[in-house]
């Protein structure tokens, strides 16, 4: 179980989001949703490790991530193209990761090919799966899909998330989904979606089509009105 608690960020003394509190099971999608700006990318960030929040707290499994290990949250950028090494062949960038599972490489269309191109000459959706596929492989216990089919035709969009929600099954990963497209959301997040306001507020929404809100699922009262976890 991945467990947010009364979680805080921004910048420059600019508070985006607090309070936020949620808590995802390995195996689920869950997802994010909230108007541009709204902090979403940052609170991804948050959770995977990448950004120091001001107050709050990310545990797994009851445990804070340790630093310096292999990172059991792995986030996946919008842009593939903005976390590769445009320098190196997607071989290499498979590699940083360790060995793919064949598995994995059929699964997701990998054609033996793409492996001595630079990351440029892959199409978007190619190189998404590259991303996913090489987070994969790092073995996380929960991943971080920041609008990583925003991009894309709705069969490659599809595609990708039909390949995640199988994957997150077998292999009990953790999903949180972040998405201007509600649509999409309801259509793949088993574990119902949440929206990060404008104010920093957590508001639950509609679940998606097996979760079920557990409006407090610490067993006490949100601090304030409008903040309010979620949790199937
Ligand atoms: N490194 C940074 N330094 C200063 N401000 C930042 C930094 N990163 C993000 N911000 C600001 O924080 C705010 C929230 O950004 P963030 O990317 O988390 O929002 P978002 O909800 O993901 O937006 P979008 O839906 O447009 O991607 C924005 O106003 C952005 O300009």
């Amino acid at each position: 179980m991945l467990e947010a608690h009364d979680l805080a960020a921004g910048f420059d003394g600019r508070t985006l989001f607090d309070g936020v509190t949620f808590a995802l099971e390995s195996g689920r999608i869950m997802g994010l949703c909230g108007a541009s700006g709204a902090g979403k990318t940052t609170l991804g960030r948050v959770i995977a490790g990448l950004h120091r929040p001001s107050a709050g707290v990310v545990r797994i499994d009851g445990q804070q991530p340790a630093s310096g290990k292999a990172q059991p949250v792995q986030y996946l950028h919008q842009s593939p193209l903005a976390a590769m090494n445009p320098r190196w062949k997607i071989r290499c960038i498979l590699a940083e990761a360790g060995q793919p599972e064949a598995g994995l490489l059929t699964a997701f269309g990998v054609d033996a090919e793409w492996m001595g191109r630079f990351p440029h000459e892959l199409s978007g959706g190619q190189l998404q799966r590259i991303s996913i596929l090489r987070a994969l492989t790092a073995n996380p216990r929960y991943l971080i899909a920041d609008e990583i089919t925003a991009p894309l035709d709705p069969v490659s969009q599809a595609r990708i998330w039909h390949l995640l929600g199988q994957i997150a099954r077998s292999k009990q990963i953790g999903i949180l989904a972040i998405s201007h497209d509600r649509a999409l959301l309801d259509r793949i997040c088993c574990q119902g979606r949440f929206e990060l306001g404008q104010r920093g507020l957590i508001r639950h929404e509609a679940a998606g089509p097996v979760g079920v809100i557990d409006p407090d699922p610490a067993g006490r009262s949100a601090r304030s009105a409008g903040r309010t976890a979620v949790r199937c």
